[in-house]
């Protein structure tokens, strides 16, 4: 499913076109570039989550969420986050250089971060002064995901979007962050390391310009450590599990194909080759 996502025919990727961009430097048109990439790629838009007071979810209607078979609430997540990972597929496809990368790192580069940026862009839509998220069209508390039956990997998220939401992030730095979470070159089963840190590089270079001239240096002793983000993405692979142990058989036959790829691959599905 990746593969197909990623062939360039398949999604019209729109090479940015930088205009009235005069006086800029290399890095401040890459940080251009990745800003809109990132503005055309988030849901909800930055301009619907300004003006915009989102209602909470009544009692009843948080019952009802709670009161959900656990195989349903767990589709209907998965089905959003798949949603979310597909919008953070075309956010790498536009991001410069990153088609130029060959399609087994970028496999490799989207299969090991496209979560990891899922969660960040929550924050976006995270309400800390009620601790709530954006959920179907409304805000929801913790409480609302109890069917799911994983309280720790829920409780985890809303941490990471609350310290998150607290470093009140512009969109260009949580597009660099973005950006910086999926070409990492230390990531595992990468063909050509040295081609993903020269563009790794050039992302890391802008990030830092961004902050200077922003006087915000500060911020990247604040933001999460890849250690935290790689503990809840494994914290997640294992509800995964234990939610698959619980009810086989509805992975494999309801979630969305992409998510299996991505995280639920059992060996059935790898390529004999490979096994
Ligand atoms: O595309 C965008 O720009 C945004 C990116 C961020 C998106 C977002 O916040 N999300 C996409 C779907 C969201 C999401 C996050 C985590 C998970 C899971 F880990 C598990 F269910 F186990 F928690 C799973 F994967 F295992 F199922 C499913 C779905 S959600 O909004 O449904 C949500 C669910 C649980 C929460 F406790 C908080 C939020 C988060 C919304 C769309």
């Amino acid at each position: 499913v990746l593969h197909g996502a990623l062939s360039p025919v398949g999604g019209g990727t729109c090479s940015v076109l930088l205009s009235h961009c005069v006086t800029r430097v290399p890095s401040e048109l890459l940080t251009q570039s990745v800003l809109l990439s990132h503005r055309a790629t988030c849901h909800p838009r930055a301009e619907e989550l300004q003006g915009h007071r989102w209602a909470t979810f009544t009692r009843e209607e948080i019952c009802a969420y709670q009161s959900q078979p656990m195989a349903e609430m767990w589709q209907r997540c998965a089905r959003r986050v798949t949603e979310a990972i597909e919008r953070v597929v075309e956010f790498a496809k536009r991001l410069r250089g990153f088609l130029e990368l060959s399609q087994h790192d970028q496999i490799v580069l989207l299969k090991a971060g496209a979560m990891e940026v899922v969660l960040v862009r929550m924050c976006r839509a995270f309400d800390a002064a009620t601790r709530t998220v954006l959920f179907e069209g409304k805000l929801a508390g913790p409480e609302l995901f109890r069917s799911l039956g994983c309280p720790e990997l829920v409780a985890s998220i809303f941490d990471l979007a609350q310290g998150l939401s607290a470093l009140r992030c512009s969109e260009s730095e949580l597009g660099l962050l973005s950006a910086l979470l999926l070409v990492n070159a230390g990531r595992p089963w990468l063909q050509d390391r040295p081609r993903v840190a020269r563009l790794q590089g050039h992302l890391d270079v802008a990030f830092r310009l961004l902050l200077r001239r922003t006087r915000r240096e500060g911020l990247l002793a604040r933001l999460p450590s890849p250690g935290q983000l790689r503990a809840l993405c494994s914290q997640h692979l294992e509800q995964v599990q234990a939610f698959r142990r619980l009810h086989p058989g509805v992975v494999s036959a309801s979630f969305p194909p992409l998510y299996r790829e991505l995280f639920a691959a059992d060996p059935a599905d790898v390529p004999a080759g490979t096994r």
